[in-house]
């Protein structure tokens, strides 16, 4: 049978990256992206705009919205320091399989939760399912017209503190207007707009880092 674009992106990472070395997995992917198949993937040019955003918030618990094939994953676990923790909703188990044996791959399993499902139920189960009080870090990147409502459901379920980040990609393509409306006029926010590229090609795209000021 027909083999998917995830499970082609996964044998390319098999296939060229060396086991428990993150950095060669996160290269496979942007090399097979660029040289075979476009895939929605944050890349290499916004990578380097999150990995300086990671770097510099340091953080002890991240949320990721939205794992696809676990590129950006491996990409901020590769840069968390050793007791931090990530966990990545992602509610399609054919990608959730894809990005567990990705993730695999790179050797971060002890960094990574992959909780499979819906945002929309699991941020309410966040703290009684998962011990965590806070996030420090939140990155945006599922359906463009759900980062609103699961970044109000965030603020509702008391996930995010004062100086908690949340980094939205595809700012500008596909485009996410209302959450962009949302987090640059509402007084509990610092928002930031990174400019760049959508990845793997020439057009416009940006992320949005914003800082929720409790
Ligand atoms: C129902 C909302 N809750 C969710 N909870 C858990 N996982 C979710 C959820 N939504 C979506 N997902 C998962 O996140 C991923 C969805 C990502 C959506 N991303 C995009 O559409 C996207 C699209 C583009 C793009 C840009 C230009 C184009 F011409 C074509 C595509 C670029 C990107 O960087 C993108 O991120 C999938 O793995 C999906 O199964
Ligand atoms: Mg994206």
């Amino acid at each position: 049978t027909q083999s998917t674009r995830p499970q082609r992106l996964l044998h390319a990472v098999q296939k060229n990256a060396t086991r428990g070395d993150p950095r060669s997995v996160v290269k496979a992917i942007d090399n097979f992206c660029r040289q075979k198949e476009w895939a929605m993937n944050v890349g290499d040019e916004k990578g380097c705009i999150l990995d300086s955003v990671v770097s510099e918030v340091n953080p002890v618990t991240v949320l990721e919205l939205g794992t696809y094939c676990g590129y950006s994953t491996v990409r901020i676990a590769s840069l968390l320091p050793p007791r931090a923790k990530i966990i990545t909703l992602e509610f399609n188990p054919d990608y959730a399989k894809i990005a567990r044996q990705v993730i695999a791959w790179a050797g971060l399993e002890d960094k990574i939760q992959v909780v499979e499902g819906p945002s929309g139920e699991w941020i309410p189960k966040m703290k009684e399912q998962f011990g965590v009080k806070t996030f420090d870090l939140v990155f945006l990147d599922h359906w463009k017209d759900r980062y609103l409502p699961d970044t109000k459901l965030l603020e509702d379920c008391g996930l995010l503190r004062k100086g908690s980040i949340l980094l939205a990609d595809n700012v500008i393509c596909p485009g996410t207007p209302d959450y962009l409306e949302y987090v640059r006029n509402s007084p509990r926010y610092k928002s930031q707009y990174f400019k760049s590229h959508l990845e793997y090609t020439k057009a416009e795209d940006g992320l949005e880092k914003s800082v929720f000021l409790g």
